[in-house]
């Protein structure tokens, strides 16, 4: 179980997050959802090391991790998808999931990133750069499978991409909710956020201002609580 306990955090230019506190639990896809700029991946980005908060802890299991660095808590099983990708674009699709795969374990992985994404097969020689954006993002979103990790950060995978794409990468994480992976998804569809989530978060300028399951709130009230947000 990944917690964020009274997170507290924010960049030179001021406090993004105030007293923020969020549960995922083992096994259990947990959307955070909010109005732009409410520090959505601001919190993605406390939770996987990259940003130190001013307050609060971080617990695995109920151990303290806040002062791990972020590839320390990597090899914790906290992987994270950030928004734009995270690939390395002048690679190929093959010598991503290498630097990406368990040491020792390259052939597994490669192997199973290209069952999950069979298109990833086709193109295991092209440089990342020049693929479609869906390509790309099915890359992006093979480090979940072939890491191992207990829970995945994914940070607005389905953005910039068309329709069909997008049902496809829902389909994905879908089939990553039926492993024993928990998922931590910031999305801007908000009605597909939904249907995965077990729990939802709202943020609102920095506050969580809803808590509970997806039975409890309507999209539509969720994206009046976005309008409300923008004319205030
Ligand atoms: N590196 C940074 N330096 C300074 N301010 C930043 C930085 N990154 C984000 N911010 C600011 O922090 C606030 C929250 O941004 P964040 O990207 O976490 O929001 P978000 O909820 O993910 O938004 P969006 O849905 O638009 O991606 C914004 O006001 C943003 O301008």
């Amino acid at each position: 179980m990944l917690e964020l306990r009274n997170i507290t955090a924010g960049y030179d230019t001021g406090t993004v997050l105030r007293d923020v506190s969020i549960t995922v639990p083992d096994n259990a896809v947990v959307a955070l959802l909010g109005p732009n700029g409410a520090g959505k991946t601001t919190l993605l980005r406390v939770a996987s090391g990259l940003l130190k908060p001013r307050s609060g802890q971080i617990l695995i299991d109920g151990e303290d991790v806040t002062n791990l660095k972020p590839h320390q808590l990597a090899k914790r099983g906290v992987c994270h998808v950030p928004e734009g990708r995270g690939i390395f674009p002048s690679l190929t699709v093959t010598d991503n999931i290498r630097l990406q795969a368990p040491p020792g374990n390259f052939k597994a992985s490669l192997k199973k990133a290209t069952s999950v994404f069979p298109r990833l097969g086709e193109r295991a020689n092209q440089v990342a750069r020049t693929m479609s954006g869906g390509e790309q993002q099915m890359l992006a979103l093979s480090y979940a499978y072939v890491g191992n990790p207990r829970v995945v950060l994914l940070d607005e995978v389905s953005m910039g991409l068309a329709p069909k794409i997008v049902e496809e990468i829902f389909a994905y994480l879908h089939d990553l909710s039926k492993s024993n992976i928990s998922q931590l998804l910031v999305e801007q569809y908000v009605g597909q956020a939904l249907q995965l989530a077990d729990y939802v978060y709202i943020l609102d300028r920095g506050r969580i201002s809803f808590a509970g399951e997806p039975g409890e709130i309507s999209e539509e009230t969720i994206m009046n609580s976005y309008l409300g947000s923008l004319a205030s």
